[in-house]
């Protein structure tokens, strides 16, 4: 068996001075997903970014290919695409040009690939249409046509099939089963089922917010 591509090994996490998960040990290996479920507030999110480094973790390791990602974070950003509650789209822009530009960022030319992520995610007829003129499910598809596009071999997914229609969920799934037989990894925080065979983490009940805070973080 191939040796796992990420290691989360010990991770404790703190939100607003109080403990969230703890001690948390995972890996995952080429081809892999891996589900977080659980209750809300129980620390789906705050999971997710951890392992996309936005928040440090309280304790424990995260490594990539045996490197832990906290020693080289641009190259970390470098192999992860990040869809989070709020898209992060630019709305003055059009569909077309938000991907190009996402691209861009990354330090790369969209290419071919482009027009692939357009039909992937059946954006084809929105594709000039500035985003801010989009439905929330339509926002939703171009944010995961930016996933598409990315060619990170992590994808890192909160609540991916929010706002979308039947037919926009079997188009998601549809990509993300082409990302994880390319050899990608995908880790989705999500309360409905994804509909693809992976593993699954069930994260714990949430502590009350009457739990005493433990100190130290702010946030
Ligand atoms: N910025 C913040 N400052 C303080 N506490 C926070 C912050 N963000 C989240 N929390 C707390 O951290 C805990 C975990 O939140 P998180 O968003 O990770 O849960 P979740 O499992 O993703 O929830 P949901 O299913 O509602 O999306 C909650 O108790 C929440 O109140």
């Amino acid at each position: 068996m191939a040796p796992p591509l990420l290691e989360v090994t010990g991770l404790s996490c703190r939100r607003g001075g109080r403990l969230v998960f703890d001690r948390l040990s995972f890996a995952l290996g080429e081809g892999e997903l891996l589900a977080l479920t659980g209750r809300n507030g129980s620390g789906k999110t705050s999971l997710l970014r951890a392992l996309a480094g936005l928040t440090p973790p309280h304790a424990g390791t995260i490594a990539w290919q045996g490197a832990d990602i906290s020693l080289d974070p641009e190259t970390w950003r470098g192999r992860l695409a990040w869809l989070g509650h709020l898209e992060g789209l630019k709305g003055d822009l059009t569909v077309m040009e938000n991907l190009v530009f996402a691209e861009r960022l990354r330090g790369g030319e969209a290419g071919d690939r482009l027009e692939w992520a357009l039909v992937a995610l059946d954006l084809i007829g929105l594709s000039a249409r500035e985003v801010r003129t989009l439905s929330a499910g339509q926002r939703r598809r171009t944010a995961l046509a930016r996933i598409v596009l990315s060619q990170a071999p992590l994808w890192l997914l909160d609540e991916p099939l929010n706002a979308l229609d039947v037919p926009a969920q079997a188009a998601f799934r549809t990509a993300l089963q082409r990302h994880l037989a390319a050899g990608g990894l995908a880790i989705a925080a999500t309360h409905a089922e994804l509909g693809i065979e992976g593993r699954s983490l069930e994260l714990g009940p949430a502590l009350s917010s009457t739990s005493p805070p433990l100190g130290g973080e702010a946030g």
